[in-house]
């Protein structure tokens, strides 16, 4: 029976390693490449001489796309846009089916809209001027708390004479970017402890589970039976710090909200929800209010500030590059003043790094899973309904056919004549299609203010003031990220 049970498949379905009792081939999986999932399933992409690898988990059929080709069709194909129903989903969410991330359908549909739409009003998806000057502030408070030293207790977690604590030395700007797009209004410096507590839960979330969901994901009853052990206690935790957050925001909005006007996109968010509550069916409420400010806060207080860490780490393993960030900042801006989003068409140099950052450290490298929501065919093989389905982003940021030098950090890979290639620039580290990382550009503007405000202030050097001889290790969680950890910066003034 184990062994018929091991081999039995959907027909036609991607071959891949056989199931195991309870968990399927997911303790497999794990064991060909502890900690390390995309380099699992490349090798397992070899070993079945496949470009799509099925397995099961549990007895959920699921699927990795190890080629770019079939990785931008998934993205492009209207019935891979569906989202997996786990519990990571649900434990975020009171148990329902809220937010952005973790729903599909008309309910996805129109809540996305909706958030996108509003929310550019206030810069989100834009280039606009007053988002831009608040992220900037919060951005000359980062930097005051290493040049003048901290100024309220929470600050000395972070900042240590010219030591500073990485990833959340980063963390506020971007918080404060969205808080700002949501409330028209900012979190000062004398509680910016609140911030980094959100910070805090956001990484923990991400690190408490892997993007297969983990074994919690195929055996819920194990919050229960070992709520530590099975990672359901941190991701519990982590995420409670950004509802408690947000919960309290959303219900002083809804207390203090007046028909007359509207202050900011929640109360806009409010109005539609009160229209709709005639309705005897409506997709607005003010759980799922708490639940897209979470989804949006969730990345922006944990991606980017991870990504910029690993950035530095690169910084740390070749000095070179260092020295021609420096060297372009004060080229094209001098230090009289910040960089601003005017300079960045000057700075390729600058933001090249940036993007040779996200393609060799893929941040969500199998991508946010994504659902099949009919039977389907994809590279030949058929996929069922409810298919799990996994995107094996490392195989196109990684390809020699396509970078020919993939294992070294080169920026220049993407500037030709002086000038930012964009077409040079093959990666998909935010996705494509549909369901597209709904921050993209949030993400690249603020990475582009928060990297090079920083770069022109400092010069960077690990805090033994050793040569670093390796990068650090790549931590798998939900996403990549690098152990916390401390690092010298010296004034450049
Ligand atoms: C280094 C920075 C970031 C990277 C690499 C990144 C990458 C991604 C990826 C790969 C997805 C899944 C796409 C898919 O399902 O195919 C995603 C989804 C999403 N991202 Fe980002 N992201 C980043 C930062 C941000 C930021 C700062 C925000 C918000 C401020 C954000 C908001 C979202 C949202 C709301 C979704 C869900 C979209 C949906 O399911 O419709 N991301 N992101």
């Amino acid at each position: 029976h184990l062994y018929k049970n091991a081999y039995k498949r959907h027909d036609n379905f991607p071959p891949g390693p056989p199931s195991l009792p309870i968990y399927g081939a997911y303790w497999l999986v794990l064991l060909k490449g502890l900690n390390n999932l995309p380099t699992a399933f490349i090798k397992y992409a070899k070993e079945y001489n496949t470009k799509v690898v099925g397995f099961y988990l549990s007895n959920i059929p699921s699927v990795v796309v190890n080629d770019p080709a079939l990785i931008k069709e998934v993205l492009n194909r209207e019935e891979f846009d569906g989202r997996m129903d786990l519990i990571m989903g649900r434990l975020r969410s009171f148990w329902k089916k809220l937010g952005i991330f973790f729903t599909d359908g008309y309910f996805w549909h129109v809540q996305r809209r909706f958030t996108l739409r509003h929310m550019r009003d206030y810069g989100f998806g834009k280039r606009e001027d007053t988002l831009e000057s608040t992220v900037a502030q919060e951005i000359k408070e980062m930097i005051d708390m290493s040049i003048n030293g901290p100024k309220y207790p929470a600050e000395k977690e972070l900042v240590n004479g010219d030591l500073i604590h990485l990833p959340h030395y980063f963390a506020v700007p971007f918080i404060n970017g969205v808080i700002h797009i949501v409330t028209r209004s900012t979190v000062p410096r004398s509680e910016y402890h609140k911030l980094w507590d959100v910070a805090r839960g956001a990484l923990l979330f991400q690190r408490s589970s892997n993007d297969l969901g983990a074994a919690l994901s195929l055996t819920p009853c194990l919050k229960d039976i070992m709520p530590k052990y099975s990672g359901y206690k941190d991701l519990r935790d982590g995420n409670q710090a950004l509802l408690d957050f947000f919960t309290k925001l959303v219900r002083d909005a809804i207390d203090t909200f007046n028909e007359d006007y509207d202050r900011h996109f929640l109360d806009i968010y409010i109005r539609k929800m009160n229209e709709e509550k005639k309705l005897n069916k409506t997709t607005y409420s003010e759980d799922q209010l708490v639940l897209l400010c979470t989804d949006y806060m969730f990345p922006a207080a944990s991606a980017v500030q991870a990504l910029l860490t690993m950035l530095v780490d690169r910084l740390l393993l070749h000095p070179e590059v260092q020295d021609k960030v420096h060297e372009e900042i004060d080229r094209v801006v001098g230090r009289d003043r910040m960089p601003t989003l005017d300079d960045r068409k000057n700075m390729p140099y600058t933001e090249a790094c940036i993007r040779e950052a996200l393609r060799m450290d893929t941040i969500v490298p199998l991508g946010v899973s994504h659902r099949a929501t009919s039977d389907t065919k994809l590279g030949g093989y058929d996929i069922p309904q409810d298919t799990m389905v996994n995107l094996n982003f490392v195989t196109l940021h990684m390809s020699k056919e396509i970078w020919g030098d993939p294992e070294n950090f080169r920026p220049e890979r993407f500037i030709e004549n002086g000038q930012l290639q964009l077409s040079k620039d093959k990666t998909l580290p935010f996705g494509a299609g549909r369901r597209i990382c709904a921050g993209e550009t949030y993400a690249r503007q603020t990475m582009f203010q928060v990297f090079s405000c920083f770069m022109q202030a400092f010069k960077v050097s690990t805090a033994d003031g050793k040569p670093k001889t390796k990068p650090a290790v790549r931590l798998q969680g939900i996403i990549t990220s690098i152990p916390d950890g401390w690092v010298k910066v010296t004034p450049r003034v």
